[in-house]
C-alpha cells in the first residue's frame, strides 16, 4: 500500500497457505487486511510457492518464518527452534545469483544473525555477497495493520562496517515511504535482536505484575481496576498493558520468554534466568487459579455439568488460538468431566477441535469431541448451562442481553469474568453469582 513502486512477493513452503492467500478467504483474520490484499494482490503484491524464482528476483529478502519453542532434544520446551530460519538461509545461499540483503524479521535468539551469515557465506555462488540485517517486528495481532502504519519505532540492526551501513540505508529507504526518519532506530545487530526479546519480556512482565496484584485484590477487597488505574497514572509507568487477565496467551510471549530464560542459562547467568522465569510462573499460576476457582465455586464438582465459554482466541479481533489461556481452562474443566459449549465468532470450529484434541492437551481425543459443542450463537451456547466463562476481552461479550442468557441457564447461574469486562453489579442484580478476576 505504502510502496506501490516496490514488487513484494510472499513465498511459503505451504502450498495450502499460498492458495488461501490467493483466494477470497485469507488464512488469517486481521482487521483491515482483506481490503489491503484485495487492492494490491496481483498489482504489486504476489503470493507464490516458487521460492527460487522469488529469491533470484529480490534485492531484499525478509526471513519471517516461524521460530517455535523446540519440542525435542537439547533445550526441549525452552530454546527457539531455528530449523526453519536455517533452511531459509541455505535456500537463499544456494539459489542467489546476485547480491542480497537478508533481513532477519523472525524473532530469534541473540547472535542468530551470525549463524545466518555463516551459512550464507559457506554456501554461496561465486561473486555473490550478502549482508544480514536484524529488523524485528513489534506489531500485535488484532491491530497489526494499524501498528504497521503507525509504528512506534522501526529497529534496524546492522554489521558495524561500511557495507553494513549501506544495507541499513537500503532497508531504511523502504520504511521512509511512510515512517518518519526519527522513528527509524539504528543499532548494532545484537542490540536489535536482544531488544525484541527484551520488549516482549517487559510487556509480559507488566501483565504478570498486575496479575500478581489481582490475587492480592481477591483476598483483601482491593479492586484491581482501581489499583491499575492508580498505578498507570504515574507518567513513569503509563496505563497500557495493565489489564488483569486469565494470563497472557499468543504465540510469542511465552515462546520468547522461554527463549530468553534458556539463553541466560546457556550464558551461565542463572540469576537473570530465574528473574524472567517468574513472569512465566506467575502466568501459569493465574491460569490454574482461574480454572480452580470455577470448579470450587460450582460446589467442587463440574462432572457432567455443562459450561459455556465465551471466547477461545488468545485476544479479541483475531482467530488465532495459539497458547490461548482458554485452552488451559477448557482442558482443566474437561479433565474434571465437564461438557463445554464454546462460542467464539472468529475462530474456526475445526481449530477449536484441533486445539483441544492435541496430544499436549488430552490423551483421550474421542472423549473431548463428545464433551464439546461449538456454537455460532451466544444465546444457544448458554442454554441449560451452569456457568459462563470469559477468557477473551471481546466488547461483543459486554453487549449481550444477560437477562435473556440468565433465563436459559440452570440456577444458580454463574459468570466467571476472567477479563474484567462485564458490569459486576448489573449482573448480580439479574441474579448471577459473579466472579471477576481481581475483585473479591
Ligand atoms: N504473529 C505475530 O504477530 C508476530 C510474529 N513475530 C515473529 O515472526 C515469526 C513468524 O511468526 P508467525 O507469522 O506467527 O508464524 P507462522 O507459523 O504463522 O508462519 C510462518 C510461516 O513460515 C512458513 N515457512 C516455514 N519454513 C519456510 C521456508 N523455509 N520457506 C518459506 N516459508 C517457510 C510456514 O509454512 C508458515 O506459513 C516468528 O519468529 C514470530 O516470533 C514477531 C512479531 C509479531
Ligand atoms: O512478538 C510478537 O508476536 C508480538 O507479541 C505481542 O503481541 P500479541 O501477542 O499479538 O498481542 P498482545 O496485545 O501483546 O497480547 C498478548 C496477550 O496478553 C494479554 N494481555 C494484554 C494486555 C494486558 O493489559 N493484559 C493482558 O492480559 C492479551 O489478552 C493476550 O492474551 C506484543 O504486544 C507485540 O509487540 C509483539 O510484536
Amino acid at each position: 500500500m505504502q510502496c506501490p513502486h516496490i514488487k513484494v512477493t510472499v513465498v511459503d513452503i505451504s502450498a495450502h497457505r499460498i492458495s488461501q492467500w490467493n483466494s477470497e478467504k485469507l488464512p488469517i483474520y486481521e482487521p483491515g487486511l482483506d481490503d489491503i490484499v484485495k487492492k494490491r494482490r496481483n498489482v504489486n503484491l504476489f503470493f507464490s510457492t516458487n521460492i527460487e524464482e522469488a529469491i533470484q528476483e529480490a534485492d531484499l529478502i525478509f526471513i519471517s518464518v516461524n521460530t517455535p519453542t523446540k519440542t525435542f532434544g537439547v533445550g526441549k520446551g525452552r530454546a527457539a527452534d531455528l530449523m526453519y530460519v536455517e533452511n531459509c538461509a541455505r535456500t537463499i545461499a544456494q539459489v542467489s545469483t546476485s547480491d542480497k540483503i537478508v533481513v532477519e524479521k523472525s524473532t530469534v535468539p541473540v547472535r542468530a544473525a551470525e549463524s545466518i551469515l555463516k551459512i550464507l557465506s559457506a554456501n554461496h555462488k561465486p561473486n555473490v555477497k550478502f549482508q544480514v540485517l536484524s529488523n524485528p517486528e513489534f506489531l500485535s495481532e488484532g491491530v497489526a495493520v494499524e501498528n504497521l502504519l503507525n509504528a512506534d519505532r522501526v529497529l534496524i540492526g546492522h554489521e558495524e562496517t561500511a557495507d553494513g551501513l549501506w544495507a541499513f540505508k537500503e532497508l531504511s529507504k523502504v520504511y521512509l515511504n511512510w515512517i518518519p526518519e526519527e522513528k527509524i532506530l539504528r543499532t548494532n545487530t545484537w542490540s536489535s535482536e536482544l531488544t525484541k526479546l527484551g520488549a516482549n519480556a517487559f510487556l509480559a512482565q507488566r501483565i504478570s505484575s498486575i496479575n500478581s496484584l489481582s490475587v492480592m485484590c481477591e483476598v483483601t477487597g482491593a479492586d484491581v481496576s482501581e489499583v491499575a488505574k492508580g498505578i498507570g497514572l504515574d507518567s513513569r509507568i503509563g496505563p497500557k498493558f495493565l489489564q488483569a487477565s486469565v494470563g497472557f496467551g499468543g504465540s510469542c510471549f511465552q515462546k520468547d520468554l522461554l527463549n530468553l530464560v534458556y539463553i541466560c542459562e546457556c550464558l551461565n547467568i542463572p540469576q537473570v534466568a530465574v528473574y524472567w522465569q517468574q513472569v512465566l510462573d506467575m502466568n501459569d499460576y493465574q491460569k490454574s487459579r482461574f480454572s480452580n476457582k470455577i470448579i470450587e465455586s460450582l460446589f467442587n464438582t463440574v462432572t457432567g455439568k455443562r459450561i459455556t465459554m465465551f471466547g477461545f482466541a488468545f485476544k479479541k479481533d483475531t482467530g488465532d488460538t495459539r497458547e490461548s489461556p482458554a485452552i488451559h481452562v477448557a482442558k482443566t474443566l474437561l479433565d474434571e468431566g465437564a461438557n463445554l459449549n464454546i462460542y467464539d465468532p472468529k475462530v474456526e470450529p475445526e481449530q477449536i477441535k484441533k486445539d483441544l484434541t492435541h496430544p499436549y492437551v488430552t490423551d483421550n481425543p474421542e472423549n473431548v469431541i463428545k464433551s464439546i459443542e461449538i456454537h455460532n450463537d451466544p444465546y444457544t451456547a448458554a442454554d441449560s448451562t451452569h456457568a459462563i466463562v470469559i477468557c477473551t476481552e471481546w466488547d461483543e461479550f459486554v453487549n449481550l442481553d444477560y437477562e435473556k442468557i440468565y433465563e436459559r441457564m440452570i440456577k444458580p447461574a454463574f459468570i466467571f469474568d476472567g477479563r474484567k469486562i462485564l458490569n459486576h453489579e448489573v449482573l448480580a442484580t439479574i441474579g448471577f453469582q459473579v466472579h471477576t478476576i481481581g475483585k473479591r
